[in-house]
């Protein structure tokens, strides 16, 4: 068997999976949690059981330490296993990646010139890099949040501002969540379902039309045109688009202008505010989706308004994007919040039947793992009606609605876009893109 141990360092987290690239299987993974503060926690998972340790992490090094203790001591053994390789997501590629790369110390260079581009994210990449480079001597790989979009087209990634400006500077959409925008989107397009939809209008899959919600603590939307990405919703820095759970995504440029002269806060103030403070976090005191719909539920105003803004939100961006892509043909949801909050998917659905976009209540509340087709319609799969049989009204009750309820437009049976859930799966794809590079 051979194995990669991947890695996704963040500021103050070190996630990791040991995935078997071949059957997809995670070995074992976990979380070192709360980084170079007083109190530490790890979580190590195999074989089903959990191993939580609560101690100090002083920094990046000991974290990995740490892990690569609890591989030793809870299993599997890193040489058991296989290990050939070390796979890291990167956040930022900027202009100089498109595509994975063997790490050397000019990577590492490049990666840390990026810095400024995404300052919340690159330094952690470097980092783990560094550290774990010291202490397993396998191949490491670069792969990176960007490179998906680093062939948008022109039109789309290109800010209207002085163009010799943003040429010196490097201002241009950069697109992040690649990883997962690349993964969710492929695995739409290899589902049966949509090779039936597509079959039934006699059209190839180079004309399939996607638009994917990557919804989790960060979120991003893009749009994916026979497989290749056409626009995203992050840009420069993984700051603008979607509303997040601690960050604004867009806002007018002018609110920092008038924070900063005429509110009497710093750059770094604002910079804190946009990224830290604001999203769901900054409207209802709460980031995490499970807390907000409770509060919702429990009739607290401003988590309604909150829930609210975000969903707008992403009603305007489905919106905006089928327009990029000339029609809609799947609406995907992903990630932590896409994959797991029925209450979203509905609310993002509705007011959006002009579209053909729909879902069937008792699909969309299945508690269901693995690719599924969720709007009504003939092009569901066998596991999606499995799902309908299991769900027995265990699903999530309905939220008070602010916005007006419109009635789904009727399924027809061909033209009419599929709604999907796919679990998205960065460490699998990074494992595979490792592997691809040194196996
Ligand atoms: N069962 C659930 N219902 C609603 N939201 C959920 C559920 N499980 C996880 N989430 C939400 O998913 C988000 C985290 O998503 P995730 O993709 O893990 O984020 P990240 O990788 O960016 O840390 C949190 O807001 C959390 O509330
Ligand atoms: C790029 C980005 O926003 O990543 P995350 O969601 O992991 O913060
Ligand atoms: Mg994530």
């Amino acid at each position: 068997m051979s194995t990669v141990l991947v890695l996704n360092s963040g500021s103050s987290s070190l996630k990791y999976q040991l995935v078997d690239p071949g059957s997809g299987e995670a070995l074992a993974g976990g979380m070192v949690e709360r980084i170079g503060e007083e109190s530490g926690r790890v979580a190590h998972e195999t074989r089903g059981e959990e191993m939580v340790r609560e101690q100090p992490v002083a920094d990046h090094g000991a974290a990995l330490r740490l892990v690569l203790g609890l591989f030793a001591e809870a299993g599997p053994s890193l040489r058991e296993a296989g290990i050939v390789a070390v796979g890291h997501r990167v956040v930022h590629g900027g202009t100089s990646f498109s595509a994975p790369v063997v790490v050397d110390d000019d990577v590492v260079a490049a990666v840390r010139a990026l810095v400024p581009l995404a300052p919340l994210h690159n330094p952690a990449n470097v980092t783990g890099i560094e550290v774990a480079r010291e202490l397993l001597d396998v191949p490491h790989v670069a792969v990176f949040d960007t490179a998906f979009f680093a062939d948008l087209p022109p039109a789309a990634a290109t800010y209207a501002i002085d163009a010799r400006t943003a040429a010196e500077h490097g201002v241009r959409r950069y697109g992040f969540h690649g990883t997962s925008h690349q993964f969710v989107s492929s695995a739409v397009a290899s589902h049966p379902a949509v090779a039936a939809k597509l079959s039934a209008e006699g059209r190839g899959p180079d004309t399939l039309r996607q638009v994917v919600l990557h919804l989790g603590n960060g979120a991003s939307a893009s749009a994916v045109a026979g497989g290749r990405a056409v626009e995203t919703s992050m840009g420069l820095t993984p700051l603008e688009g979607l509303v997040m759970g601690t960050r604004s995504g867009d806002v007018d440029p002018g609110v920092v202008f008038h924070l900063v002269r005429s509110g009497g806060l710093s750059v770094d103030d604002v910079d804190t505010l946009l990224n830290k403070r604001s999203g769901l976090l900054g409207l209802s005191g709460v980031n995490d989706m499970r807390e907000l719909t409770r509060l919702v539920r429990s009739g607290d105003d401003g988590a309604r308004l909150a829930l609210d803004v975000y969903l707008h939100r992403l009603r305007k961006y489905v919106g905006a994007y089928a327009a990029v892509l000339g029609g809609i043909d799947v609406l995907a949801f992903t990630a932590g919040v896409g994959e797991n909050a029925a209450v979203v998917r509905a609310g993002v659905v509705e007011g959006l039947g002009f579209l053909g976009l729909a879902v069937d209540a008792a699909l969309n509340e299945a508690r269901s793992r693995g690719a599924r087709v969720i709007s009504p319609g003939p092009f569901r799969d066998a596991d999606a009606t499995a799902a309908d049989r299991r769900s027995g009204g265990a699903a999530a009750a309905a939220l008070p609605a602010a916005v007006p309820g419109t009635t789904p437009a009727p399924a027809g049976p061909a033209g009419t876009p599929l709604v999907m859930v796919v679990p998205t799966n960065e460490e699998l794809a990074i494992a595979r893109q490792t592997i691809a590079l040194v196996g």
